[in-house]
């Protein structure tokens, strides 16, 4: 039997692939290789194709004996959801409803799948918990919410149970040295700054500093890619062993502001750079800290490597050993 990841050649979907892989799990992967990499795949099989290409689905459940599925594939830049939403209603919601589809057709009933911090919204306190209200900013979140919403009619009507993790800020690269966060363009901190570090970037734009924080930037709460990819494993052993659909957010409980992360930057790699105070990012939330304790209680999830020095260490690693990401170095 073995385990589908959807996504599976994406940033945090390679850092789940080598977890299952290590584990002795059988991999099957989708991907169209939108933003993603082959050679991010340490093993499985890859099917280069897309989610909503529906004789390519039914072709790979009818191929390979599938137990439960690990759904990563999607457009996740805030950004860019704001500008065209109907590109992002079409690959994450037509996207998934063609997966459940499929799923349903091969009598697959068990999915694990990536939400988001956004589906909150400008949280109202924190840290923020499951029950907390849900209300997106932007298109992006909207079509994650939207996702779990179906996935909760799909459980009632036709079984399908599933699990849907509430990731914040994902960071940091595999213990192996062999993959790490390669996004084009990039648009996430931790690798911006290490590009700044690197001298590939002139400086890093910080998004405002009149927040009412601490230091006036925004803070977040960062999670290293490795143990969410722990986390995805714990939910599909907690779907296999009979568990029910859930909802868990994923984080460390701890908050970094922008200006923090700048600063362990400069510590964990020993180069300097410069800094430019810029406009606030539009629906940017002040903060955003995850209480992770139901994912603690109810699946046994415990993040290993949660000091930011850690994190940011790891990445830092990846990035200086391939400045080109999976390009040539
Ligand atoms: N990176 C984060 O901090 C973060 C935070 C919260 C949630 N998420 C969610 O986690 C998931 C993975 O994020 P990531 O950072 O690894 O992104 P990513 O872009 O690196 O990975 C997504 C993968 O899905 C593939 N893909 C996209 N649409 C597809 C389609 N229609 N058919 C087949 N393949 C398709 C892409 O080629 C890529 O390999 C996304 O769903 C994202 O919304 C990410
Ligand atoms: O060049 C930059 C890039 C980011 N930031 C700031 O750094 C913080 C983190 O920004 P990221 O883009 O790294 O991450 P986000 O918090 O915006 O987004 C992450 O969390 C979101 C949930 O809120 C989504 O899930 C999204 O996919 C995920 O990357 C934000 O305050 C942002 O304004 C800067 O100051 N300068």
């Amino acid at each position: 039997m073995a385990i589908l990841v959807t996504g599976g050649a994406g940033y945090i979907g390679s850092h789940t692939v080598a977890e299952l892989l290590s584990r002795g799990k059988e991999v099957v992967v989708i991907d169209n290789l939108q933003s993603g990499h082959a050679e991010s795949l340490l093993g499985g099989k890859l099917y280069e194709g897309d989610l909503r290409d529906k004789e390519l689905l039914a072709k790979l459940f009818a191929e390979n004996e599938i137990e439960a599925v690990i759904h990563f594939a999607a457009n996740s830049l805030v950004g860019e959801s704001m500008q065209n939403p109907v590109k992002y209603y079409d690959n994450n919601v037509y996207g998934t409803l063609c997966l459940l589809e499929a799923m349903d057709a091969a009598n697959v009933r068990k999915i694990v799948f990536s939400s988001t911090a956004a589906t909150y919204g400008e949280p109202k306190k924190v840290p923020i918990e499951e029950t907390d209200l849900t209300q997106p900013t932007n298109v992006y979140g909207e079509t994650k919410l939207t996702m779990e919403r179906m996935m909760a009619w799909f459980d009632q009507v036709l079984g399908i149970k599933y699990v849907a993790l509430r990731y914040f800020n994902a960071a940091g690269a595999h213990a192996g040295g062999k993959i790490g966060e390669d996004h084009r363009p990039e648009s996430h901190l931790i690798p911006l700054i290490l590009q700044a570090a690197l001298g590939q970037r002139p400086s890093i734009q910080v998004f405002g500093d009149d927040y009412n924080t601490p230091d006036g930037t925004c803070v977040r709460d960062y999670i290293h890619v490795s143990d969410l990819a722990d986390a995805h494993l714990l939910a599909v052993d907690h779907l296999i062993g009979g568990g029910d659909s859930n909802v868990f957010n994923l984080g460390n409980g701890q908050g970094f502001s922008v200006k923090e992360v700048i600063s362990k930057v400069r510590e964990v790699t020993g180069r300097d750079f410069p800094v430019v105070i810029s406009p606030r990012r539009a629906g940017d939330p002040a903060v955003l800290i995850a209480s992770s304790d139901k994912a603690r209680t109810v699946l046994g999830w415990k993040p290993k490597r949660d000091k930011l020095d850690d994190i940011i260490r790891s990445a830092w690693e990846w990035h200086n050993n391939h400045p080109n990401g999976y390009g040539e170095n």
